[in-house]
């Protein structure tokens, strides 16, 4: 988005970025609806006016109501959607969806001026209720793409919709995307708040999509909008399945908990066919419990004896990596390649190809298998910056922005800077406040078994004390040392800006920097306030400070002021065993 507009507030812009031709549907429409799908919803006041206020959109942010909207106000950990109702009233909501708490609530505080209609399960009824509203069904289009996972999602489906683009481009066609970066429509964009938003906001997206001629999207589906119901009353063509290691055991409570969530968008309800990674045995478990259509893909050397499709043939070129993608059930052969680091983007982008190449063998694409392989083999679709994800800054030292945040995106971005550095692993990492704490010490281990000198800093701290993150990190961390008699080099420096300005202090030209964890963000959130930090834009910055050359694409703005509330700066050099 362009111009004026992007000077709006995200939810602003969550409210512009909508169809325009939306026909809607009437309140007593909608309680018909939520009555047939056993809703069994309560209204009031029962009116002929109020049935027939025509409802022409729905949002549960109450600053992205628009006129005539259905505001859906639950019941969350923070507060009751309802306790807004006079925001959302003042943008035009035309009447609200909520439980038997909101219903009283806004009795309470505006009487019987609006339409409201009670249901006991909001998040659920909030899809169903939005694909009314805007006229999306299992096959009105666009022909949607969802990928999960823990690890890869971002990438997966950057590379998916590059994929599409190059297929669609000479039919003249528009690819859509929704997901941790930013939501496209063609060439529109708005930011994201959520990886995956909320269940009102992708019916509007849907119907969006197919105003603005859009055929094909990629979307990323985050367990927490599974378990949230943010997907509900949406149907994917191919969903996707990267990988299942941890994170958000705080959501989940077990690794079981967490994979039962994911599992449920491989359920034929919910998805035409599914294409899962066997690599490992969630994987192989991923398969097992999907209905319908099912289509394994093994990535590793080691390929699963179940698998429909292969990769063989991997080879490093320049930084990234060749494969060939077989069939085992046609013989067909196809020759990829990815310009992105790691092993791992090998196993994105043959998820991206197999996934495409599942639609149009399932019809559900109105271009053919020729096009497909000619655009995987000559468009070169997987050699695409995807922001923040082993974004490539300098090149000597080497020196990366990744957003591995969680131990097995660490093993793997980590892995990848082993295999392409002539000389020490410079890491820089963090962890996320109010997220999965029990992450903290593997990921403080792994940084010091895997990178030659790692300095501990700061992420988001979100409302908790930064000191005490770090402080778990470099438990872990000190416990390897220790334990493993291992002789890396450990810091701990805080603010971020600091511990960057080290790494690159420390480098020599053969060495390799990752500065870990937080990709294309460029705010970090201490306690609500935000203080503006680019890793790209600051690792770019003191790279040239120093004389280092920069990648071609790597970005010049200095967007990054030093953080107003300083955090406590605690720079502790502390040599492992043999230093
Ligand atoms: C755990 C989780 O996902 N919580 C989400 C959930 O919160 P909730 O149900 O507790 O609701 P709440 O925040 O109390 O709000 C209730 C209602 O009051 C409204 N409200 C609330 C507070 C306020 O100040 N103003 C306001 O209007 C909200 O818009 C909502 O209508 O619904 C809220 C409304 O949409 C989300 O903002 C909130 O996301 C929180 C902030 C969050 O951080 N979510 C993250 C963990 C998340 O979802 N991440 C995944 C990606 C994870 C990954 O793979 O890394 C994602 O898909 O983004
Ligand atoms: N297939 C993969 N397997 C393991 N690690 C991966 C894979 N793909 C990417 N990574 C690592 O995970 C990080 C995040 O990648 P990406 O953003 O594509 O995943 P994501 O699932 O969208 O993550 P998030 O949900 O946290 O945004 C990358 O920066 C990289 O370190």
């Amino acid at each position: 988005m362009s111009g004026d507009a992007a000077a709006l507030s995200v939810a602003q812009q969550d409210r512009v970025f909508r169809p325009h031709g939306v026909v809607g549907a009437s309140v007593e429409e909608l309680v018909a609806e939520l009555r047939s799908t056993g809703y069994d919803p309560l209204v009031s006041p029962v009116s002929r006016e109020a049935d027939e206020i025509r409802l022409t959109g729905a949002a549960m942010d109450p600053q992205a109501v628009g006129p005539g909207d259905l505001f859906v106000a639950v019941s969350g950990a923070r507060a009751h959607g309802a306790d807004f109702i006079a925001t959302a009233l003042a943008s035009g909501a035309a009447a609200v969806l909520t439980d038997g708490d909101g219903a009283e609530k806004i009795r309470e505080a505006i009487g019987y001026r609006t339409p409201v209609i009670e249901v006991t399960r909001v998040r659920d009824a909030a899809g169903p209720s939005a694909a009314l509203i805007y006229g999306n069904t299992a096959t009105s289009g666009p022909a949607l793409f969802g990928v999960t996972g823990t690890n890869g999602k971002t990438t997966t489906t950057y590379f998916l919709r590059s994929l599409l683009d190059a297929v669609l481009d000479s039919h003249d066609q528009a690819t859509g995307l929704i997901g941790t970066i930013e939501i496209a429509a063609g060439s529109e964009t708005i930011p994201s708040k959520m990886t995956t938003p909320e269940a009102v906001q992708l019916h509007s997206l849907m119907a969006l999509f197919r105003e603005s001629g859009i055929t094909a999207a990629a979307m990323e589906v985050s367990s927490h909008a599974i378990s949230y119901q943010r997907t509900s009353g949406l149907f994917f063509n191919v969903a996707g399945f990267t990988n299942l290691t941890q994170d958000h055991l705080d959501l989940h409570g077990s690794m079981e908990g967490y994979f039962e969530a994911k599992a449920a968008l491989f359920a034929r309800s919910r998805t035409r066919s599914s294409v899962i990674i066997v690599d490992d045995p969630w994987g192989l478990q991923m398969a097992e419990a999907a209905t319908g259509h099912v289509v394994r893909l093994a990535t590793d050397d080691d390929p699963a004896a179940e698998a429909d499709w292969i990769v063989t043939e991997v080879s490093a070129e320049a930084l990234g990596s060749r494969f060939t993608l077989h069939s085992r059930r046609t013989g067909e052969l196809i020759r990829c390649r990815t310009g992105l680091p790691g092993r791992f983007n090998v196993s994105n982008a043959a998820l991206a190809a197999v996934m495409v190449l599942t639609a149009q063998e399932r019809a559900e694409l109105a271009f053919s298998r020729a096009e497909i392989i000619s655009a995987l083999e000559q468009a070169d679709p997987f050699t695409i910056s995807v922001p923040g994800r082993m974004q490539v800054i300098g090149t000597a030292p080497a020196a990366i922005v990744d957003f591995a945040h969680n131990p097995d995106a660490m093993i793997r971005t980590l892995e990848a800077a082993a295999t392409a550095s002539q000389g020490r692993t410079i890491l820089v990492i963090g962890a996320a406040g109010e997220r999965d704490i029990t992450k903290r010490p593997l990921m403080g281990a792994i940084a010091v078994r895997m990178a030659d000198h790692v300095i501990i800093s700061d992420d988001d701290p979100h409302g908790e004390d930064p000191a005490q993150i770090r402080s778990a990190l470099m438990e872990g961390a000190r416990a390897a040392l220790q334990d493993e008699a291992l002789a890396t080099r450990l810091e701990e420096i805080s603010p971020r800006l600091d511990a960057i300005t080290r790494a690159v202090e420390l480098a020599e030209p053969r060495d390799t920097i990752i500065l870990a964890g937080r990709g294309h963000e460029v705010h970090q959130d201490f306690a609500g306030t935000k203080h503006p930090i680019d890793d790209r834009v600051e690792l770019a910055r003191a790279l040239r400070g120093r004389g280092y050359p920069t990648a071609p694409d790597a970005p010049d703005t200095p967007v990054a002021a030093r953080p107003a509330a300083t955090p406590r700066r605690d720079s502790t050099p502390e040599g492992g065993s043999a230093a």
